[in-house]
């Protein structure tokens, strides 16, 4: 049995194509492209989708499954489900687990678990030291063998420069990605919002955009020196902008960065009062910070935008600002307000949107996903952008609902979405 989804504007960044037409998907794959394709089979689903986006599904290089150890926040089968409602058919799940990912029969159990319990493909980093500790490196290489598609110590970063220039060594020998968490923790201290007159007004210590640039920097030399693969995670200062632009002009292809949707939407001064929704890491800068992260999306030095899906339950988030864990969800809104605040606007093109959020990702994971092309697998969504609709949390099929966005009118709803040739999750179509 096959899906044909019809007469839908076929959105592929790898092909540059924008386009009507009509989509083919038979085993698990794109099989044709074209016009007029006629249903090969009488128990073919044939999806309606005209008025609607047909895209790659989305690949979300950041998020956090907490599993294992922390399921009351998470688990693999809710943020399946929740990816799958945001259109996001491949994620890159974090490792700052409980216990740490940090070999591979930790990656084979997330990787095993996903595999009866997900729709979607999940693949699960490892962590580049032994339980994040940034002592002794992890089993790099039997994570490789394992499987996992990148290295990662998210949450922090490494701190001794030595261990971490060791960690892109051998990445660079196993030829795989180093996705960094750039954070000074000696000087983000206590520090648990932007450094600026907002924490003073809120009477909360700050955490200055240096906490970000000198770790990025140090990345960012490293990597040049020793030719690793690096990909920034949650960008947000306008130095790691300027950063980026350096290392385009220099033609260091091996360096990436990301940037999530809350740091190219909200600053600081949206913080009106001391509430945790508004907490994570790093955090929500200034409107000059964000006038850079949006020239850099535009411009193409920021290559891929992810969500740092991070939920937490309603207890963790109680209380200030100060004592409140860092972290939002956000995979289950990046595609509306994505759509909303930057192609909407004019700023991207449906196509650069694309680009960041499918093809870009599929790159830096070498995978043959995030296009629509024949003889890829079928990982397809439907999208109505002209759907305008308010985020309301509690619809969240995660089971985080920690977001500042709850409330907001965003344009950009998923209709359906399509992993492997199947349909996991269905709107109204
Ligand atoms: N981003 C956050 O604020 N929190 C993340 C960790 C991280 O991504 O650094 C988490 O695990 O909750
Ligand atoms: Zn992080
Ligand atoms: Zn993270």
């Amino acid at each position: 049995m096959g899906i044909l989804i019809r007469g839908g504007r076929i959105i592929d960044a790898a092909t540059d194509t924008d386009k009507i037409g009509d989509i083919y998907l038979e085993d698990g794959m794109i099989k044709e492209i074209g016009d007029q394709l006629t249903a090969k089979e009488k128990s073919d689903r044939v999806i309606d989708a005209k008025g609607c986006l047909v895209m790659p599904g989305l690949i979300d290089l950041h998020v956090h499954f907490r599993d294992p150890g922390q399921t009351q926040k998470e688990d693999i089968e809710t943020g399946s489900r929740a990816a799958a409602r945001g259109g996001v058919t491949t994620v890159v799940a974090m490792p700052n687990t409980s216990p740490v990912i940090d070999g591979p029969d930790r990656v084979n159990y997330v990787h095993n678990k996903a595999a009866q319990l997900s729709g979607i493909h999940v693949l699960q980093a490892g962590a580049i030291t032994q339980g994040e500790k940034g002592q002794e490196l992890s089993d790099i290489e039997g994570m490789v063998k394992a499987g996992i598609p990148a290295l990662s110590e998210d949450g922090k970063s490494v701190m001794n420069s030595s261990l971490c220039k060791e960690a892109m060594e051998i990445a660079r020998d196993l030829d795989i990605p180093i996705f960094a968490h750039c954070e000074d923790i000696d000087l983000r201290g206590k520090g648990c919002m932007n450094d600026d007159e907002n924490a003073v007004r809120l009477g909360l210590p700050g955490i200055c955009n240096a906490v970000e640039d000198v770790i990025a920097a140090r990345d960012i030399l490293l990597a040049r020196e020793t030719g690793a693969r690096l990909h920034l995670c949650h960008c947000s200062t306008e130095g790691v902008a300027k950063m980026m632009k350096m290392v385009e002009k220099e033609g260091l292809k091996n360096i990436t960065a990301e940037v999530c949707p809350h740091h190219f939407i909200l600053t600081s001064d949206d913080i009106k009062e001391d509430d945790p929704n508004y907490k994570m890491n790093p955090p929500l800068r200034t409107q000059k910070d964000v006038d850079a992260l949006i020239a850099g999306l535009k411009d193409g030095s920021f290559q891929v935008i992810s969500t740092d899906h991070a939920p937490h339950t309603m207890s963790d988030k109680a209380g200030s600002i100060r004592n409140a864990a860092f972290g939002i969800v956000g995979i289950e809104t990046s595609f509306a307000l994505t759509y909303t605040a930057l192609v909407d606007k004019g700023i991207l093109t449906l196509k650069q949107l694309v680009e960041k959020m499918s093809w870009n990702p599929a790159q830096i994971l070498k995978s043959e996903r995030g296009t629509l092309q024949e003889g890829h697998p079928a990982d397809v969504i439907i999208a109505d952008v002209d759907h305008e609709y308010v985020i309301d949390k509690n619809e969240f099929a995660s089971k985080g609902q920690n977001t500042p966005f709850d409330g907001w009118k965003v344009k950009g709803k998923i209709l359906c979405t399509i992993s492997d040739g199947k349909i996991v999750y269905q709107d109204k179509l």
